[in-house]
C-alpha cells in the first residue's frame, strides 16, 4: 500500500527487459511512484500488465544516447582484441605456452581496415568516429543514406560486406533485421573478414556464422550479444580468433549515471509538459 506522501508523487509505468535490474530504481523513487510490471507479472507472461495496455501508451521515455560510448568502447575493444589477439595473448602467456611453443602467431593492423557499419544510429555514429581516428576507412548500410554523413552508402549489406574488411553490427533488430548478416554477407565479407555485434545476437545468423568460423571461413569475430543468452554456442569456447563478452557493453557505473540523468529529466518534462529529450513512440 502507497502512503499518502507516495500517492503524491507523478505515477511512471516501467517499461523494461525482464533481465534489466535498474540500479537506480531507489534513487527514481524518491522523485516518483513507480509501477513497473515485472514486479507483478513473472517474466514472460503473455498477458502482461504492459500487453494489455500498450495500445494505449503512447510516449514514453528512451535511453537514448546514453549507452552510446560505452557500446561504442566495447565494440572498438572487440574489434582491437581480434586483430591483435589481446585475449589469445593472455591465455597464451597464462597457459605457459610462450616458455614452451616460443613465438606468438602475428596479428593484424586496425589502422587501415575498411569498416561496414550495419546501422548508423547512435551507436554506430559513436563507433565511426572512434575507428576513423585509428585510420580506419568507414562506410555504412542503414534504411536510407544519411545526407549530413560523409562515409559512403550501401543500400545492402551484402555490397557493404563486398567492400568491407570487418562488419560491425549495431542496428535495431525488427522483423526486417532478423538475420540481416546471412550466411551470403558473411562469405561476401571473405576469409580475412571480422565480426563484431554489440547489437543483438539475431541480428546475424549466428549457426551459419559458428559453421563459418569453425571451417576457418573468417578471420574472427568479437561477440557481445547472442541469439539465446545467456546460452553462447559452445563451438565457439576453443576458438582463439573469437573474443566473446556477456552483453555487458553498457555494464559501466557512468552509463547507468547518465542513463539515471536522462531518465529523471525526461519525466520531469513529461510531467510539466516540456519536450522529452528522447522519445519511444509505440
Ligand atoms: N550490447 C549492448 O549492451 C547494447 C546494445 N544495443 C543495441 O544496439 C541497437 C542500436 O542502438 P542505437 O544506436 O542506440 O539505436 P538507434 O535507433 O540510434 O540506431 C539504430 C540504427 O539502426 C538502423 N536500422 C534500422 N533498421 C534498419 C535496417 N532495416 N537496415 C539497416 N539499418 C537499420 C537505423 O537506421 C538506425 O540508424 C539497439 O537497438 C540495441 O538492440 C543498445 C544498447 C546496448
Ligand atoms: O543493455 C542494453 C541493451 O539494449 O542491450
Amino acid at each position: 500500500m502507497a502512503t499518502v506522501e507516495e500517492e503524491e508523487l507523478p505515477l511512471v509505468l516501467v517499461h523494461r527487459p525482464p533481465n534489466f535490474n535498474f540500479p537506480f530504481k531507489h534513487r527514481l523513487q524518491t522523485h516518483f511512484r513507480l509501477l513497473d510490471p515485472l514486479d507483478l507479472d513473472p517474466p514472460g507472461s503473455t498477458n502482461s500488465f504492459f500487453s494489455r495496455h500498450s495500445a494505449s501508451i503512447r510516449t514514453s521515455a528512451a535511453a537514448g544516447k546514453a549507452f552510446s560510448p560505452d557500446v561504442a568502447d566495447l565494440a572498438v575493444a572487440l574489434l582491437i582484441d581480434v586483430l591483435r589477439r589481446v585475449s589469445a595473448g593472455f591465455r597464451y602467456v597464462r597457459g605457459g605456452l610462450w616458455t614452451r611453443n616460443g613465438e606468438f602467431p602475428l596479428g593484424f593492423k586496425l589502422g587501415g581496415k575498411r569498416v561496414g557499419i550495419v546501422g548508423l544510429g547512435s551507436i554506430g555514429s559513436e563507433i565511426a568516429k572512434r575507428l576513423e581516428s585509428f585510420g580506419c576507412v568507414i562506410s555504412y548500410n542503414s534504411r536510407r543514406k544519411k545526407p549530413s554523413v560523409p562515409f559512403p552508402w550501401y543500400k545492402n549489406v551484402y555490397d557493404l560486406a563486398v567492400n568491407s574488411d570487418v562488419l560491425v553490427v549495431c542496428c535495431a533488430l525488427t522483423e526486417e533485421t532478423r538475420h540481416i548478416v546471412s550466411k551470403d554477407v558473411m562469405i561476401s565479407l571473405g576469409k580475412e573478414g571480422v565480426i563484431i555485434n554489440v547489437g543483438r545476437g539475431a541480428l546475424i545468423d549466428e549457426k551459419e556464422l559458428v559453421q563459418l568460423l569453425v571451417r576457418g571461413e573468417l578471420r574472427g569475430a568479437g561477440l557481445d550479444v547472442f541469439e539465446n543468452e545467456p546460452d553462447v554456442p559452445q563451438e565457439l569456447f576453443s576458438l582463439d580468433n573469437v573474443v566473446l563478452s556477456p552483453h555487458c557493453a553498457v555494464a559501466t557505473p557512468e552509463c547507468f549515471d547518465a542513463l539515471e540523468e536522462l531518465i529523471t529529466a525526461n519525466l520531469k518534462a513529461f510531467f510539466s509538459n516540456k519536450p522529452l529529450q528522447s522519445v519511444v513512440e509505440f
